[in-house]
């Protein structure tokens, strides 16, 4: 057993949580919310995220972030992307702790992965971080649906002990070594579902979303590639599985915004109506950026890009990715 601190209690922090909780682990999960805490530690349920779904008695919130990581061992970081920096800035995390990132996303402005933005902020090395990614949907991973992962580090003996610490009766993580091909097509497949998003909210079926999803991996890959990342990577749950299960499934909040965009509603309509993160939103510029650094095409993102800023409107992203010029497959 091991003390775990989950800090963040939305979508993924509780459901990773209640995972943790099934291994037994002595788990604390940091909410900001007072209320949140207390409907944690007393009822048992965290009703913004998950209505009914009962979370185990053992496991306890906390609304103060060092309290939350005292004694830690393992810290396991579910905050959005872009709030992680700011956050990390006010978070003293344990001495000796392995810290894991669950945020899929690149932080705007610098353009860093979220494992690059730790070591930045807190110090700790590379050896001591692992990313957990891969098809992994909040609401089938609290039901116990089964599902397999991914935990990546630089560092084989921290990739095992996280894959570990994670591995339930139902949640199957298996260990890769290449983190920046993990954390680059966690990122980028939230900005090929908004893509896919907008094409099923504007009525087109099956082939548009299939041609989506492949056309979307080959410039994942490409990027990646330049990026050097491991190309098998891709073929992996990091990359093709979870852009599958993001782009295909409704409970997948950037296909669902991108549906939304689809259907007429504006970028600002919809971040109003929601209290969820869909990274690819401020994600999608992010990897442009390091598109245009590393000199590779990526015209799936550029196109979400300019939809996101209004500067295209959902007929105009269809019609500019089909009339780009004829080329062959494999460029
Ligand atoms: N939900 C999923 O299915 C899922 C699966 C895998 C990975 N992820 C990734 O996990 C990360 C967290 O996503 P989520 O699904 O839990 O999102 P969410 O929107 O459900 O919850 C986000 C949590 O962070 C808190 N939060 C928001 N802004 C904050 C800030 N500025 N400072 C501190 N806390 C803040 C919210 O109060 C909430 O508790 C994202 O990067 C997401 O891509 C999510
Ligand atoms: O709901 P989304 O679109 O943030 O996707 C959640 C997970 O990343 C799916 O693996």
């Amino acid at each position: 057993m091991s003390a775990v601190t989950v800090m963040g209690s939305g979508s993924w922090g509780t459901a990773m949580a209640l995972t943790l909780c099934d291994n037994d682990h002595q788990v604390t999960l940091w909410a900001r919310r007072p209320e949140v805490c207390h409907k944690i530690n007393t009822e048992h349920r965290n009703p913004d995220y998950f209505g009914d779904l009962r979370l185990p008695d053992s496991l306890a919130a906390v609304d103060d972030p060092d309290r939350a990581m005292d004694g830690a061992e393992f810290v396991v970081l579910a905050v959005p992307a872009q709030s992680l920096r700011e956050n990390l800035g006010r978070w003293t995390i344990p001495d000796g702790a392995i810290v894991v990132s669950l945020a899929k996303g690149v932080e705007l402005g610098t353009e860093l992965r979220m494992s690059e933005v730790i070591t930045q902020v807190t110090g700790i090395g590379a050896d001591r971080i692992a990313v957990l990614t891969g098809p992994n949907l909040s609401h089938e991973i609290a039901e116990r649906q089964p599902a397999a992962a991914v935990v990546a580090s630089t560092e084989q003996e921290t990739a095992l002990a996280v894959q570990h610490l994670f591995h339930t009766a139902t949640f199957r993580p298996y260990t890769n070594n290449d983190v920046i091909g993990c954390e680059l097509a966690g990122a980028a497949k939230n900005v090929i579902a908004l893509a896919v998003g907008v094409a099923a909210g504007m009525g087109y079926g099956a082939n548009s979303g299939a041609s989506m999803i492949t056309r979307g991996l080959a410039e994942i890959i490409r990027l990646g590639e330049a990026m050097g990342a491991d190309p098998h990577t891709f073929s992996g749950l990091a990359g093709v599985g979870d852009l599958v299960a993001t782009c295909s499934s409704p409970l997948s909040r950037n296909r669902t915004f991108g549906e939304e965009i689809g259907r007429g509603r504006t970028v600002a309509e919809i971040t109003a109506s929601t209290r969820q993160v869909a990274e690819g939103v401020k994600s999608c510029k992010s990897i442009k950026a390091l598109a245009e650094e590393y000199g590779v095409e990526m015209p799936i993102t550029y196109a979400v890009c300019a939809v996101i800023d209004g500067h295209l409107g959902p007929d105009a992203l269809v019609r500019a990715l089909l009339s780009r010029a004829p080329k062959a497959e494999r460029t």
